[in-house]
This record gives C-alpha cells, structure tokens and sequence, in this order.
C-alpha cells in the first residue's frame, strides 16, 4: 500500500519516531478526552450536583485541546519535511536530467519529464504529508483504543478485533483495484503530457499542412481517454470509501446493541458501556483517514514511483576518463561495433556494428535515407547517447563513451531541430563562447547570414527570443545555430545535423559560400540529404537501417557504376 521506498528517504527515519512518539500521545489524550467526557455523562446520569460536572468537562475540553494540538504539530513536522523532501528530489531529479538529459528524453519524453519535474513533485508532497500521518495514526491510535476497551469490557473488545481484519480485508481488496485503475490513469497521463507537447511543438508544421484542426480532434480523443480513465478511478475511490463507511458504521451500531442488550441485563456498568460506545468511531477513524486519503494519494504514489525510478536510472558515468587534448590534425578517433538501441526492448538495434575511423581535419558527409541513423550516430558521437556495445578510441584513449568533459568541449553542434534559448539573441550566440566580445558576436551572426535579419529588428542582437520572445522562422534559428559555430572557431570539430534544412536553396547556397571557408581546419561531420554538400567532404559514410553500407574517399564512391552509394545518388539527384 506504502511504497517501501518511502522508508529510504533521508530523515524519515528519525522524524517516523517523533510521529509515533506524537502519535502516541494523542492516543492517550483521545483516551482521557473519551473518560471525561463518560465520567461527566455518568454523573448526569446519577444527578449528581453540577459541581462534579465541571471538572470532567474542563478536564474533556483540555485533553481536545491538546489532542488537536499535537495534531497541529504533526501536520507542521510533515509539511516541512514534506517540502524538504519534494525539494530534494526536485534537485536530485534536474541533475539526472541534466547528466542524462538527451537519453531522458529521448526514453521518457520530454512532456513527461515536464510533468514529472511540475506537477508530479507537487502531488509527491501532497502524498508525503497525507500518508506518513494517516499511516502512523492507523499503526498506533486503533491499538491503544483496543487495549483500554479490553480493560473495560472483553466482549468489546473481541467485537473490535474481530471486524478490524475484515475491514483491512476489504481496504486490501478495493486498494488493489483503485490502484490497478490509477496506474492506468497515470500511464494515459503521461502520454497525455507527450502528446500535448508533442502538439504544441509542431503546431506551426501543422497549421502549414492544413492539419491542426484534426489534430485537434487528436488531441480531444485522448483528453477524453484520460478523463474516462480519471472517472472510473474516482469511481472505485467513491464506492470504496462509501463501503468503509457503511461497514464501520455497521460495526459501531452493533456495539452500540451489544452494549445496550449487557446494560439492559445489568451485567455492564454505564461507563464502561458508555465510553466504549464513545471510542468505537475513534477506533474506525484511522482506518477510515488513512483509507480515504489513500485513494485520494494514488497519484502522488505513482508520481513518486516514476520519480524513484527516474533516479535510479543508470546515469552517465566515467565523463572524466578523457584528458584535455585539443584535436589537432594528427588527432584520430576509432570506433568498432558500435551499437546504440534507444530501447532495448525492440528487437533491432538502431545503430548496429558501426565501424570507422575519423583523423584530422577530414570533411566526412553521412548519407542516408529519411531514418538510416545518421542523427543518432552524430548524437552518439556528441556523447548525448551512450552506445551499449562497442570500443571508441581517442587520440589513443579507450573511452567507454564519448559524453566525454574535455571531448564536449571541442566541438559546435547544429541540431536538425535547433533550440534556442529564452534570451537574447546575442546570448544565444554566445552558447559556446560565453565571455565573446559585442563586437566579436555581431562578426559571427554576419558570418551566418543574419545581418538584414538584425537590421529590421529594432533591439538587432539584444532582441529576446525564445520561448515568449519574438517569434523566429526555422531558417533564422538555424542561421543563429550558425553564428555559434563561426563565434567558437577554435572548437576544431563541427558536428552538422542537416544545417541548412530549413533554408530554401537560394539561401543555403548563398550561406554555403560563409560555411565553406568555415570548415577548413576543422574536423567536419555533415549529415545532409543535399547532394551539392558533398562536394565539400572528402570521406563519405552510407547509412540504412542502422547501419554502415558502404564508406570510403569520395574520389573513390564516386566512380562506383553500382552499389549503396551510386542507388543512393542516383535516388537523391531526382529528390533534388
Ligand atoms: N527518441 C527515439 N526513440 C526511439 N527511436 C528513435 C528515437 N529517435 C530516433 N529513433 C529511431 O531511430 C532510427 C534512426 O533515426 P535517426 O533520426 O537517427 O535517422 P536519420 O537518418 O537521422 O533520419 P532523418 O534523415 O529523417 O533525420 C529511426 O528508426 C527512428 O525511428
């Protein structure tokens, strides 16, 4: 019902004692709360005079007081280490993203990791303070209830034990099918979060293949599987909160007649009856908080199962094994049987046995269809995927990856699909050279074809950008993922991703005339489906389906009258 990993938490330990420690007292103030209140009832019974009254009922109202008291001081205790905690896996939980991020999202989904890092944490605090107090109540208050009553009356207590397990029974049984109805709810709620960042992402692409509005119809199916999905937990939560109720309620009246038919006979004095009778709800109410509060917290549990199982994930070890060497044009890098499998699940691997070997300042074009694997070759090259099999060596160093620190640092990388940050233009700029120059950065961005650009922006470079900043065509973005890579020219690798893919060809051409001279003393991989790069490259890498079909100088490839790389032309000069 708990998950274990709850108890692993640093502190819990120690603030489970002063709970139980607390816990206890409040046992023991319900019991003197209950005994007061028997004791003034009972002299009313008897008419005795007022007087008699009095002190059980001041004596009643301080024990509530402390009662409540020391409940005030628990919620305290836990909201603090509530807040704590949820604090600490927030941070825990960034870093992991931040060590891992481009495995995590490829994996897990960006939305996801979103909605575990916002909302998930937030229903983790709302679960740590809810089900550590219910718990503690139920594991203690019930117990020290019983054994008074026993002492009171045995026959009550027997009634008292003997429907505690049923009802545990029941709580076991309705728990398992609110919490086989939650998982699935949280699983919809995760491919919701997907889904709808998935959407907002390629709202633009969208809207320009005339697609939003069935999109959106998309967008409306699983909204509405999530909400069904929600309901029939809600359900279940409903109808097994109602049973609980009914059952106890149940329990109680037939104490009560119990009670009542043992007053009748005369074989029971009024008090023990009495304050049995007044500390039968007490003894269900743990039972009743911590199963309603249960069904209310199955979000937070899975949300804090997701989080445990986020950050148990293998993280990216061993970034340090490489030392500073900048590359250099005798610097050589083998790789062997790489393999990369984005989930080991599926049953082809989506890079498989690669085997090259790169040295210098060589112009290397990755080739391919649409999926071959050439951006999940260039990001395992990059070290943002950690291959699974595979020997990499550089400059002599065997590596087991290449999220290598000082590997990180001599490169420029142009995602197909660039990001830019929420800052200014020039900021963005400076991603790899964070110290360069006003004027050094304004050179880059004319470098990369920005300069009209910038002249009809009023704030040019200080203009924000990013999310909530002016908006940004795709080609613009990349022009300033462009501008990078000009401001960081002693990073002596260029990792290219299809740079120009969002250019159209007057454009690409006019801005190939900056990159060209921009490649010369740097060690180039260019993943492209434009033909005319090619020309640049002196070393050429045909990929499909994960793998390397053929590879070797270009002056070579090119006079092949058949094979890989002459279908692969030949198909790509009727794309062109
Ligand atoms: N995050 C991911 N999770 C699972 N599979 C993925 C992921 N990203 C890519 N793939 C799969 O890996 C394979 C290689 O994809 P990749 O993007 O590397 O191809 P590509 O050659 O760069 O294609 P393109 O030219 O269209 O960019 C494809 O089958 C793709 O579906």
């Amino acid at each position: 019902m708990i998950d274990k990993r709850l108890f692993q938490l640093p502190g819990v330990k120690s603030l489970f004692k002063l709970l139980a420690g607390l816990t206890l007292l409040q046992a023991f103030m319900i019991l003197l709360q209950a005994s007061f209140l028997t004791t003034a009832l009972v002299n009313s019974w008897k008419r005795q005079p007022l007087a008699t009254l009095l002190g059980p009922m001041f004596a009643f109202f301080i024990a509530l007081a402390l009662r409540h008291g020391l409940t005030w001081i628990k919620s305290r205790l836990l909201d603090r280490f509530a807040t704590q905690t949820s604090e600490n896996l927030r941070q825990q939980l960034l870093d992991q993203i931040y060590t891992n991020g481009a495995q995590l999202a490829a994996s897990q989904g960006t939305g996801n990791l979103v909605t575990v890092a916002l909302d998930g944490l937030d229903e983790v605090d709302n679960y740590l303070n809810l089900i550590l107090s219910k718990f503690m109540n139920m594991m203690i208050i019930p117990w020290v209830i019983l054994v008074y009553v026993f002492f009171q009356d045995v026959t009550s207590g027997i009634i008292l034990i003997l429907v505690f397990p049923v009802i545990i029974l029941f709580m076991i049984i309705l728990g398992y099918a609110a919490q086989a109805k939650a998982d699935s709810q949280y699983a919809e709620y995760v491919v919701l979060s997907n889904h709808f960042l998935d959407a907002l992402r390629g709202l633009t692409t969208l809207k320009m293949l005339g697609l939003s509005k069935r999109y959106t119809k998309n967008i409306y199916q699983v909204s509405e599987k999530y909400r069904q999905k929600t309901m029939s937990t809600l359900r279940i939560a409903i109808l097994s909160t109602f049973a609980l109720d009914w059952f106890t309620t149940l329990s109680i009246a037939l104490l009560a007649v119990f009670l009542g038919l043992a007053l009748m006979k005369g074989s029971l004095p009024l008090y023990p009856a009495l304050v049995t009778l007044i500390l039968a709800p007490e003894y269900f109410l743990p039972l009743r908080d911590f199963a309603g509060d249960y069904h209310a917290t199955l979000n937070g549990k899975n949300a804090f199962t997701q989080i445990m199982e986020l950050l148990h994930l293998p993280t990216i070890t061993n970034r340090q094994q490489l030392p500073a060497s900048p590359w250099q044009a005798d610097s050589q890098l083998e790789i062997k049987n790489l393999n990369f499998q984005y989930d080991p699940r599926t049953a082809s691997a989506n890079l498989q046995d690669l085997t090259f070997s790169l040295h210098g300042f060589q112009h290397v074009g990755i080739i391919g269809p649409s999926g071959a694997g050439k951006s999940t070759l260039l990001q395992t090259l990059s070290g943002f995927l950690v291959p699974q099999g595979g020997s990499i060596k550089l400059n002599g160093h065997s590596l087991d990856h290449l999220a290598q620190e000082e590997w990180q640092k001599q490169f420029a990388y142009l995602p197909q699909n660039p990001y830019l940050f929420r800052a200014t233009i020039a900021d963005n700029i400076r991603f790899y050279e964070p110290q360069a120059s006003e004027q050094a950065v304004a050179q880059a961005a004319a470098q990369a074809g920005l300069k009209t650009f910038l002249a009809s922006l009023p704030q040019g470079l200080e203009t924000v950008v990013g999310e909530g900043g002016r908006g940004i065509s795709g080609g613009q973005a990349q022009r300033i993922m462009l501008a990078r890579a000009f401001l960081a020219q002693e990073r002596r690798v260029l990792i290219f991703d299809e740079p120009t893919a969002h250019l159209d060809i007057e454009t690409e051409y006019a801005l190939k005339q900056s990159i060209v001279p921009l490649m010369e003393q740097h060690l180039v991989l260019f993943a492209t489906h434009r033909l005319h790069w090619l020309q640049q490259m002196d070393y050429i890498i045909v990929m499909d389906h994960g793998q390397i079909v053929t590879q070797g100088p270009r002056a070579t490839l090119m006079q092949e009258k058949q094979g890989p790389f002459f279908d692969l032309i030949t198909q790509m000069r009727g794309d062109f």
